[in-house]
């Protein structure tokens, strides 16, 4: 398999009234295209940098960003972007927020085209019947369906989701889960997700990263090898329950504190 995304000895500092903030420390990742990517890491330690970094929304200060065996120099209309906020445009109906980035890449297509993929698309999300409505008139767990549905409409060659469940209730951001299982099957995508969510990463990824403290570092590379859509309850397996508290370690590690299962050891002494 051929590397989609080439992260290499990327480091990046912002520039703060109290001097510059180190965010990332030579990041050196690969993701393999068709792969599903989660990004975990302590609050603050400079994911959604990364994914602007990935999206060429930015330079870093040294490094560099490669996708598809192209530098990243600048924005690119190839990748897919999902967020925590959906974002739609409430002056538009929810067919035409899918739409947009179709009008952005493929201006030649025939309007006919470009609606007929979207509503296939929302179909798939369960969306029928609303391709009319506005924004407003859908609720959270819908809005992110089109949500969705906007930011692989065009194909993207890289889908990246900031949180993109984030605001959602339980019972809606775990539909939304097995959505994404259905959509990648149906719509073979590479992805990157980042998330606080250790279940979401361990459902969804066929590789967690677990970025350490700010200015962050590649500390650790969980794979999750289980091929094709998954059932909820593979949440329940001794091999998840592990898979989880590795994970759970991994962050503890990343703020300098000690895996919670020595704690917990420590504690039961
Ligand atoms: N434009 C900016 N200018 C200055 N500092 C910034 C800027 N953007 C982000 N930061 C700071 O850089 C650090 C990393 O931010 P980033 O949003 O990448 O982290 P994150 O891991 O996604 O955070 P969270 O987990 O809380 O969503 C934070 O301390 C943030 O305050």
């Amino acid at each position: 398999m051929t590397n989609l995304i080439e992260i290499k000895g990327v480091t990046h500092a912002y520039a703060t009234a109290a001097g510059p903030l180190p965010v990332l420390d030579d990041l050196n990742v690969s993701i393999a295209e068709g792969t599903f990517c989660a990004v975990v890491g302590p609050s603050g330690c400079g994911k959604s940098t990364l994914t602007r970094l990935i999206a060429g929304l930015m330079r870093p200060d040294s490094g560099e960003v490669w996708l598809h065996g192209e530098l990243v120099k600048s924005p690119r209309a190839t990748v897919g972007m999902a967020f925590q906020n959906p974002v739609l445009l409430e002056w538009r109906t929810i067919l035409q927020n899918v739409i947009l980035p179709l009008e952005i890449v493929a201006p030649r297509m025939p309007r006919a085209q470009k609606e007929a993929r979207a509503r296939d698309l929302l179909a798939l999300v369960g969306l029928e019947g609303f391709e009319d409505k506005r924004p407003s008139e859908l609720s959270g767990g819908m809005r992110q369906r089109a949500s969705l549905c906007r930011a692989i409409v065009h194909k993207p060659e890289i889908l990246i989701m900031d949180e993109p469940f984030g605001a959602l209730d339980a019972f809606t951001r775990e539909d939304l889960w097995q959505l994404m299982h259905k959509l990648r099957a149906e719509e073979p995508f590479t992805a990157l997700l980042i998330t606080h969510d250790l279940r979401e990463s361990v459902y969804l990824a066929d590789q967690v990263l677990v970025l350490s403290g700010r200015p962050a570092r590649a500390q650790y590379r969980l794979d999750i090898p289980l091929p094709g859509p998954r059932p909820l309850g593979m949440l329940y397996s001794a091999q998840s329950v592990e898979w989880l508290a590795t994970l759970r370690d991994q962050i503890e590690i990343a703020q300098g504190r000690a895996p919670v299962r020595t704690a917990a050891q420590e504690d039961a002494r």
